[in-house]
């Protein structure tokens, strides 16, 4: 939801603007269970919730006798937002008071209880002063209306806690949450966030990727890229990038013949060479006793497509069970593999038709079919294009950074480190969703400051930035 929140935001949709939109809707789900002139106690914790409880009372203040508690102190609120709609109530002089002992709640005899005290910033249990105040709330017989989730309910996994509001109805924004499925009493509002907000990736997706401060080497990916032979640049772009988007060790796999080369490119890379000129079906023994250590595979940058180069690609899926993106010659061999492992393809529009997938022009036609192909191969699919579309066969999704600067060869070899780092941590189809919005706003930074002419390298540098500049995501 904070994902999605975001996404909105950088729609130009502000999440003060969602509160007004949530305050509306509470407020209609009150006067569906209150006559005009009952009474209507409030009840706001200092969360967004509460703010969404303070909007409400701003517009039932005039047709029922309403009155806010804030429990605490005006200056604890922990948003600007919930704040200035505290401030709105004040200015407006509507009945709004602060809490400061809730054991001493007294609620009087309300017609309505409008429960704003914990929404889905809640973890754990409730604690004082809201603990006190939802049992004042359940102690005081009146039609109880909760905000989002009855408080005391673990928005993320449903569990209610020992302590929570007993709420009769419950007037919840955008989607249901867990633990309100199959409840009568429950109104899903539209708060007015865009369907855009979910379907095209944006800064909110990048939330997931923050650090524990006590993460330790290896936590983030070791990233293990078989490729090269006819071309050197190919894995060491990808590996590079894997690097870059934060993976904690990238090795190679290539060729002996390429192995200075590749290692030329750079120091951080770990290169580990096979015998001869390209990959053969001899080599895969050892490859897949490599791949054991090693979180996430890249097959396919620069390998080219020779016969028996893709034979040992189809040998190598058909023994791996780990995590593997594919890309480049080697998606030829996706649709008639066998294998256990996690496939994320990163195909462009020719690779995917090469691959028996399909051939639409209008992106959201391409999307439904992208769907319905990656389902049908048990695959993610990452299809490139002005807009990419990215879909586990469940969730489809859009990117729209990237610009036509970018198809100089070798940003789909980026494209492929960037989703092997991101798929160390990430499930495959927000790995690729992360890794197609990343890419493409380094693109989009370089083509900004220098024009066209972007080289594929260039992009490295701007990975981390892409990934982790928004400060307010
Ligand atoms: N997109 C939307 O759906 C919108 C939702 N909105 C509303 O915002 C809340 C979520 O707000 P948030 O500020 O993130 O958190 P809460 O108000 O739920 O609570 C945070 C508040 O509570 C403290 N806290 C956390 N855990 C506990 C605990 N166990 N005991 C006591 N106190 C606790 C924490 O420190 C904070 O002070 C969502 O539910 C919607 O109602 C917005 O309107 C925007 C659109
Ligand atoms: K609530």
């Amino acid at each position: 939801m904070a994902a999605v929140d975001r996404n909105a935001a950088a729609l130009g949709v502000s999440t003060k603007q969602l509160m007004e939109s949530s305050g509306n809707a509470l407020a209609r789900g009150v006067r569906d269970v209150a006559d005009p002139d009952e009474t209507v106690a409030v009840v706001a914790g200092r969360g967004n919730n509460g703010g969404d409880a303070f909007v409400a009372a701003r517009f039932l203040a005039d047709e029922f006798d309403a009155s806010v508690r804030l429990l605490g102190r005006p200056e604890t609120i922990t948003t600007d937002i919930a704040r200035e709609n505290w401030d709105a109530l004040r200015s407006a002089e509507i009945d709004a008071e602060r809490v400061l002992d809730s054991t001493a709640l007294d609620l009087g005899d309300p017609d309505v209880v409008l429960d704003g005290v914990l929404g889905t910033g809640v973890t754990g249990a409730p604690r004082e002063p809201e603990r006190s105040a939802i049992v004042a709330m359940n102690e005081v017989d009146a039609t109880v209306v909760s905000v989002d989730v009855p408080s005391g309910t673990d928005a993320d996994t449903g569990a209610v806690a020992d302590v929570a509001v007993d709420a009769d109805r419950i007037v919840t924004f955008h989607d249901l949450k867990p633990g309100l499925e199959g409840r009568a009493d429950v109104t899903v509002a539209d708060i007015g966030i865009p369907e855009a907000a979910e379907t095209f990736v944006g800064p909110g997706d990048l939330r997931s990727l923050s650090r524990d401060p006590r993460a330790h080497k290896g936590d983030f990916g070791r990233v293990m890229v078989i490729g090269g032979g006819p071309y050197t640049g190919a894995p060491a772009l990808c590996a590079q990038a894997a690097l870059r988007a934060g993976a904690d060790l990238a090795y190679v796999a290539c060729p002996d013949a390429i192995a200075g080369e590749v290692q030329g490119y750079a120091e951080d890379l770990i290169v580990e060479s096979f015998d001869g000129e390209r990959l053969r079906p001899a080599h895969v023994d050892d490859l897949l006793a490599a791949a054991e250590g090693r979180d996430v595979v890249v097959i396919g940058p620069g390998l080219g497509g020779a016969d028996e180069t893709l034979d040992a690609v189809r040998d190598f899926l058909a023994g791996y069970d780990g995590t593997a993106v594919v890309d480049a010659d080697a998606l030829q061999v996706v649709p008639e593999v066998d294998t256990d492992a996690d496939l994320v393809c990163t195909p462009h529009q020719g690779e995917l038709a090469k691959m028996g997938g399909p051939r639409e022009d209008d992106w959201e036609v391409r999307a439904a079919r992208v769907r319905e192909f990656a389902a049908e191969l048990d695959v993610t699919l990452l299809v490139k294009g002005a807009y990419d579309v990215i879909s586990d066969g469940e969730t489809t999704r859009a990117n729209r950074t990237g610009n036509p600067g970018m198809t100089v060869g070798g940003t789909g070899d980026v494209l492929a480190g960037i989703t092997g780092a991101m798929a160390s941590t990430q499930a495959p189809g927000q790995a690729a969703a992360i890794a197609a919005y990343a890419n493409g706003t380094a693109g989009d930074v370089v083509v900004d400051e220098q024009g066209y002419g972007l080289l594929a390298s260039d992009l490295l540098g701007e990975i981390p930035t892409a990934l982790w500049g928004d400060r307010d995501a």
